[in-house]
């Protein structure tokens, strides 16, 4: 019977075949397409898979880079990314990826709209007007000026028939406020308040935060995600420029060039809010008659705003964001009589469409091509050579060479630190020596790039240096600024050979640099070379320190690896960051906490620092807990609290920084101690390692890598790196089947902490003079210079 039924199974699986077969050939090929769908898509994702080592406690995780975090002009290879396969990077050719950048193209024709006067949003029987008053300033004109204007101005709302209506102006500097709060749309405020901007601007033809201001509105009114009139509920704008017209005579050669750029941006910010004419000012010759023209017209805008009359109806063009010819279109009538024709005026390129309006004769029968993608924006412009960062005409070049840097190239710079100094006089190393094992006479301190795209309170660069969320500058070859940092230390070295007090041994040893910290100002990670950079630095055998902001995603993950990295964390939570760090990029949480992934998938492969900048009144009450939580994210080797120093600029002054933000080192003991409970309540094994009590600084460290035989063990053995990175001799780190893949942090782990560095114990090396400044310390105590007025060594 089984027999029988198992002779016509093929025949009855050939009729169920024969019956069944398209749709079974059809099922197969929609499942073939769906596959081949689906690895079509993954592959056209940028991914960058950073894959943990062996034996790490870490789930596999990819991270996401978004294409915008990709650096613009540049190229990234991506299996350097592998952080397994460093070692070969040099070896091994690796396809480069080119990132496609650009809005696609859409031709189309603009349809010329009616013109109307912008309506008015001023209610003069219950609103105010609250002048703000905007400037930029480099070298203190402008802020002299806006500061005169802010105050008659005051004096005049006050006193003024219009008084009712018109609030007190607010000044407020370009270089420090966030873009977003005041020209994303306007300042928050009750419904009756209404606000009027004035805005006293300077021209640069080199790189400044102007420049990027101008980026940033012509971002806002091209982002397709914000109204392009944004600043529509503003009562009305003007702008003033000051220029200088010995160098830059008439308006072809750039004379107040940036004003009127800004000028048309507010145009189309506002919708046509323009309430006063441009001005404009040489501050050679005319600036004062001229501004004070301006602000009587200004002061007349008010007036009429207060009073209810508006903006005035306007002729057709009024508020317009640029000039027009319409007028040229028409048959004039001159004084006499006599009409003048003029010739039509010809589209030559591609333009801003609300420019377009006025150009396009809505009866021609052949439509101007227009690229309704991009207004006049870069890619539309012909190509203009990238400036010098910091070119030695500058103001910032003169501030910074007055502060004591050295400029080298355009965009690099370098800084004898006060602790070298100290050290060659024997009198301390900073906490890198406590900590880790540098001896401040040996560290040099650089930044391959003055620029960042934060601009946080504490910042020492005086709001003057360049700012920018892209690299956008001439660049300088890594070689160059390798000879040019070393040689400017080696140079200021020298000139402390006379310095009384400097110890002969030491002086001799400082002429060799054996460590860099890349921290300095500015974020070394912009710098497009820095890869090439830190090679040169390890060849020559010297040590990397390298801080970064935490804001540049694709280039840390493309980093390699250094002696030790750092990332700045200067607040736990988006809202702090944002006010601390006061970022140009608006996706900054977003790129912050990428870096945290990044570095958490590194930490096998170099040593990894988290840096906490305490400010008070910022980022310390309540935030214990959101630290714990990065840590936990992230899990460096190290967290290093520093209180901030005070550096009493007024790039301080106008973030509301004062030394009642400089928290006192009981303080941040206390910090550090309710950091390490809460770590410890998670079950993180970290603990506290050391402290600098003379510059605030404690180090947490992780005790399951950084303790030897119960005994911390958080400095380096600086050889044993060099060695490793030149590979001879062979790191630990392995894959899953066991083969040797590199290096960890543990191989290169150095003596044990010394005992007169470890928390409790101050942290000063007792074979140093410890030397207090004049009127502090306890009396008796090694105070022997005390009362010598060149004493700098400063307890904070
Ligand atoms: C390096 C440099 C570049 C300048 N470029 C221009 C320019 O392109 N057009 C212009 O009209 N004035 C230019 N000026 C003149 C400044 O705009 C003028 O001195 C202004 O008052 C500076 O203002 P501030 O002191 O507030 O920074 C330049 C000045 C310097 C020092
Ligand atoms: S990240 Fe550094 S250089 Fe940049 S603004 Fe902040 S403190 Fe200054």
């Amino acid at each position: 019977m089984l027999l029988d039924r198992l002779l016509v199974l093929p025949n009855e699986l050939l009729l169920l075949w024969h019956n069944h077969r398209v749709p079974l050939l059809l099922s197969a090929l929609s499942l073939a397409i769906i596959v081949h769908v689906i690895v079509y898509l993954r592959s056209r994702r940028q991914k960058v898979l950073v894959s943990p080592p062996p034996s790490s406690p870490v789930e596999k995780k990819e991270i996401e880079l978004r294409p915008e975090w990709l650096p613009e002009n540049t190229t990234i290879v991506v299996p350097a990314l592998n952080v397994d396969n460093h070692a070969d990077d040099v070896a091994v050719p690796v396809p480069v990826i080119k990132v496609k950048k650009g809005p696609k193209t859409v031709k189309g024709k603009k349809v010329p709209k009616q013109r109307t006067p912008p309506a008015s949003n001023f209610d003069h029987k219950t609103d105010k007007i609250q002048p703000l008053v905007f400037f930029q300033s480099l070298s203190g004109t402008t802020e002299c000026y806006a500061t005169q204007l802010a105050k008659t101005l005051t004096e005049w709302t006050v006193g003024c028939d219009q008084s009712a209506s018109l609030l007190e102006p607010q000044t407020h500097d370009l270089s420090y406020i966030e873009y977003d709060d005041y020209f994303l749309t306007p300042p928050k405020a009750d419904s009756n308040t209404k606000h009027f901007y004035i805005l006293l601007l300077p021209t640069y033809n080199i790189d400044t935060v102007l420049d990027n201001f101008l980026e940033n509105l012509q971002e806002t009114h091209n982002d397709f995600r914000i109204d392009t009139a944004p600043l529509s509920g503003l009562v009305g704008y003007s702008v003033f420029g000051f220029g200088d017209k010995e160098g830059w005579p008439t308006e072809e050669e750039g004379f107040c060039s940036q004003a009127r750029e800004v000028d048309k941006w507010m145009a189309r910010l506002t919708g046509r809010k323009r309430a006063y004419p441009l001005g404009i000012g040489d501050v050679k010759s005319d600036v004062d008659a001229r501004l004070g023209e301006w602000r009587a017209g200004v002061q007349e805008a008010l007036v009429e705003l207060a009073e209810g009359r508006g903006l005035g109806e306007g002729v057709p063009g009024s508020g317009d964001p640029a000039e027009s010819d319409d007028e040229d279109e028409d048959v004039a009538e001159d004084s006499d009589g006599e009409g003048i024709t003029s010739k039509p005026r010809k589209a030559t390129r591609v333009d801003d469409l609300e420019d377009l309006g006025s150009m396009v004769n809505s009866e021609s029968p052949n439509p101007i091509p227009v690229d309704f993608t991009s207004y006049k924006s870069k890619a539309s412009k012909p190509v203009s050579a990238p400036k010098e960062m910091v070119p030695v005409t500058s103001p910032t070049h003169a501030a910074l060479t007055k502060q004591g840097y050295s400029i080298i190239g355009s965009h690099s710079g370098v800084k004898i630190c006060r602790w070298t100094k100290s050290a060659l006089r024997g009198r301390g190393s900073c906490y890198k020596y406590s900590f880790y094992g540098i001896q401040s006479h040996l560290c040099m301190e650089a930044t391959p790039s003055l620029s960042c795209s934060n601009k946080c309170v504490f910042c020492w660069r005086h709001g003057t240096n360049p700012v920018g969320t892209t690299w956008r500058w001439i660049t300088d070859a890594p070689d160059l600024i390798y000879d040019g940092i070393t040689a400017a230390h080696y140079k200021k070295i020298k000139m402390m050979k006379g310095v009384p007090g400097v110890r002969a041994e030491r002086f001799a040893e400082a002429m060799r640099i054996r460590h860099c910290a890349l921290s300095l100002v500015g974020e070394p990670i912009f710098y497009p070379h820095i890869n090439e950079l830190l090679a040169i630095m390890h060849a020559n055998r010297i040590s990397t320190f390298l801080v970064c902001n935490a804001q540049h995603p694709a280039q840390l993950a493309s980093l390699i690896p250094v002696t030790q990295l750092y990332v700045s964390i200067d607040a736990s939570n988006k809202d702090s960051l944002r006010k601390i760090d006061r970022p140009l990029h608006r996706d900054f949480w977003e790129r912050f906490c990428a870096c945290l992934d990044i570095l958490k998938q590194r930490r096998f492969e170099q040593r990894t620092v988290f840096r906490l900048t305490l400010v008070k009144g910022f980022n310390m009450a309540e935030e214990v807990r959101g630290y714990a939580d990065l840590v936990e994210r992230a899990l460096p080797g190290f967290v290093e609290v520093k209180g901030v120093t005070y550096c009493g600029t007024s790039a301080a002054g106008s973030a509301g920084l004062t030394m009642q933000n400089v928290p006192f080192y009981e303080e941040v003991a206390a910090f550090v101690t309710a950091l390490a409970e809460e770590l410890s309540k998670r079950g993180l094994g970290y603990g506290i390692a050391a402290e600098h009590a003379h510059s605030c600084c404690v180090l947490l460290a992780d005790e399951r890598r950084f303790k030897k035989n119960g005994r911390w063990a958080t400095r380096i053995d600086f050889e044993r790196f060099y060695e490793l990175n030149e590979g001879l001799v062979e790191g630990t780190r392995t894959d899953e089947q066991g083969r040797v893949v590199g290096w960890r942090p543990e191989d290169y782990v150095g003596e044990e902490t010394p005992e007169w560095a470890l928390w409790g114990n101050g942290g000063f090396d007792p074979r140093d003079v410890r030397v207090w400044r004049k009127g502090k310390g306890p009396k008796g105590e090694n105070n022997v210079e005390g009362t010598k007025e060149d004493v700098k060594v400063v307890e904070i």
